[in-house]
């Protein structure tokens, strides 16, 4: 596979005369990075995807492919998606194939590539995705969850360079988001760009390494504990402050802690925990 860097400069998208949902928004995705993509309901971020994945043509501003702006022809905007895919919120918007495997092989069958080739992409697709018992299954039987990881699966099965996931996580069950989650790793440790958008920040900070905010039409980007603990920002996107960092914070004003980088997530918190509480305690209480 090999890697592109992705970015969007002063995108200007409008749906309405007279208002704008993108403001002169920029974005940076270097190769290799897992960004969250946060912001309120309606702030933009399914309008910035569908830029980046060239579906939306935006009336200002460029993306950028290693620098070379994205060409609006036909043939451009297919070689863009062989470098960038878009997974909607909605699995329903994705799926339409009788069974998984021919969902999934859709994508590879357009490429034009042989048969064995296209078997072996579906089956490493549905594989990363742990969705590999699914194949035969009709698709309107899976459950929300697996047709989210199937959705998933087709536009892995591309090879794109960069995965945009549209929520991914929305609606599944405490498991199911898990076992996503579990699935995003090993894209990531495939070599895979993933960009995905959430409400979730706890999620965000677990997740990511690199966060960026829609906001008032544009875009904050920055490190995880930088842009989630930026209580300003946060307000103004109308989301609240991961409550790994504070109650990391509580924890270290305790002295439960030590100061320093937090853990990024509540798993890390409390293994961080039973040593910084051993070490208040008098010793003969120990
Ligand atoms: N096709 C469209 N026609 C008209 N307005 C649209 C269209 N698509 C989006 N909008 C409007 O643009 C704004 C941003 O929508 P968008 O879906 O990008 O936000 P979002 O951040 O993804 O929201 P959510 O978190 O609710 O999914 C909203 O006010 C929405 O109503």
């Amino acid at each position: 596979m090999s890697h592109h860097h992705l970015a969007a400069t002063g995108l200007v998208v409008g749906y309405t005369r007279g208002t704008r949902v993108l403001d002169g928004a920029s974005l940076s995705i270097p190769e290799g990075r897992r960004l969250a993509l946060l912001g309120a309901n309606g702030s933009g971020k399914t309008t910035l995807l569908r830029c980046l994945s060239g579906a939306l043509e935006p009336a200002r501003g460029q993306v950028t492919v290693d620098g070379v702006a994205v060409a609006r022809s036909r043939r451009g905007l297919q070689a863009h998606r062989q470098v960038v895919q878009l997974v909607l919120q909605d699995p329903d918007d994705q799926l339409f194939s009788a069974s998984v495997a021919q969902d999934v092989s859709f994508g590879p069958l357009n490429l034009g590539l042989p048969e064995p080739a296209v078997r072996e992409r579906v089956a490493e697709a549905l594989e990363l995705l742990g969705v590999g018992g699914l194949a035969s299954r009709p698709t309107h039987q899976l459950s929300f969850g697996e047709r989210k990881r199937v959705a998933i699966a087709g536009a892995v099965a591309m090879r794109p360079c960069v995965l945009l996931l549209d929520e991914p996580t929305a609606g599944l069950d405490p498991t199911a988001v898990t076992e996503a989650l579990a699935a995003l790793a090993r894209l990531g440790a495939s070599g895979s760009t993933v960009v995905l958008s959430t409400h979730d920040v706890d999620l965000a900070l677990a997740w990511a390494d690199e966060v960026a905010v829609v906001v008032g039409g544009q875009v904050v980007q920055g490190r995880p504990d930088d842009v989630l603990g930026d209580d300003e920002l946060l307000a103004r996107a109308r989301l609240d402050r991961p409550w790994t960092l504070t109650l990391g914070a509580r924890l270290q004003e305790l002295g439960l802690l030590p100061a320093g980088p937090l853990p990024r997530d509540v798993p890390g918190l409390l293994a961080a925990l039973p040593t910084a509480v051993g070490a208040q305690l008098p010793t003969s209480a120990q």
